[in-house]
């Protein structure tokens, strides 16, 4: 597969109601559409879990009751595709990504990190997105046993050295504040040479 190489890949990780669409859109608006996408490993699967159980794909998307009343089951249905493929979502995920800087919203497992670690080895920074259970509760979060206790909650919750924890229970200047080294990484990264940016993934 060729795809267009990245020059900055931020891998986001985060607990339900953290805030990693809200934090990696505002992220976005910040550097721009044209500089950095948002890739989302879930986007491929809900795509296909919505197909095959002829369900409402842009429903699944978004942060309402619908996509809650699936998850355990599209968890379920995601990890057996991901046992015959770890890369599988990842290789979907990143398919049409342009931009120099990508944004990986959802990452989940370890498979995750270790497929784009060893794709792009040198590009590659992790962020953390943090809130209290507080804040999570006002979002809409509530504890349920069989998946905020898996590995889909908790893959990452051990074992990975963040280059970011960014603290979601403020404010946006709070907030923007925390963005301020990611952004200047960001926009000197695409600032840097674009040329020779095609790559072959394997994986
Ligand atoms: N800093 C913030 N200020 C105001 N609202 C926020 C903030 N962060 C998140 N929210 C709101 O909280 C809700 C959950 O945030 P978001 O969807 O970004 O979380 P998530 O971690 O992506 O959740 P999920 O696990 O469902 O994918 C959304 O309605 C979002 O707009
Ligand atoms: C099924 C799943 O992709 C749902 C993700 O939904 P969201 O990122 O919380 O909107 C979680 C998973 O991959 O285990």
């Amino acid at each position: 597969m060729s795809t267009t190489n990245p020059l900055l890949i931020l891998i986001f990780s985060g607990k339900r109601k953290s805030g990693k669409d809200y934090v990696t859109d505002l992220i976005q608006k910040r550097l721009g559409a044209e500089v950095c996408c948002i890739l989302r490993l879930s986007g491929p699967l809900k795509e296909q879990y919505a197909k095959e159980h002829g369900l409402d794909y842009s429903e699944l998307l978004g942060a309402g009751k619908y996509k809650e009343h699936y998850r355990a089951d599209m968890i379920q249905w995601g990890e057996r595709k991901r046992e015959q493929d770890p890369g599988f979502f990842c290789r979907l995920a990143i398919r049409e990504a342009r931009q120099p800087v990508w944004i990986i919203s959802d990452a989940r497992r370890m498979s995750d990190l270790q497929w784009f670690w060893r794709e792009f080895p040198q590009h590659c920074r992790c962020v953390r997105v943090e809130a209290s259970v507080r804040t999570r509760l006002q979002r809409g979060w509530t504890f349920t046993p069989g998946i905020d206790d898996a590995e889909s909650e908790c893959g990452l919750d051990q074992g990975v050295q963040f280059d970011w924890i960014i603290n979601n229970d403020g404010d946006d200047n709070v907030l923007n504040e925390q963005l301020r080294g990611l952004l200047a990484l960001a926009k000197e990264k695409s600032g840097d040479n674009m040329d020779q940016r095609t790559v072959t993934v394997n994986g």
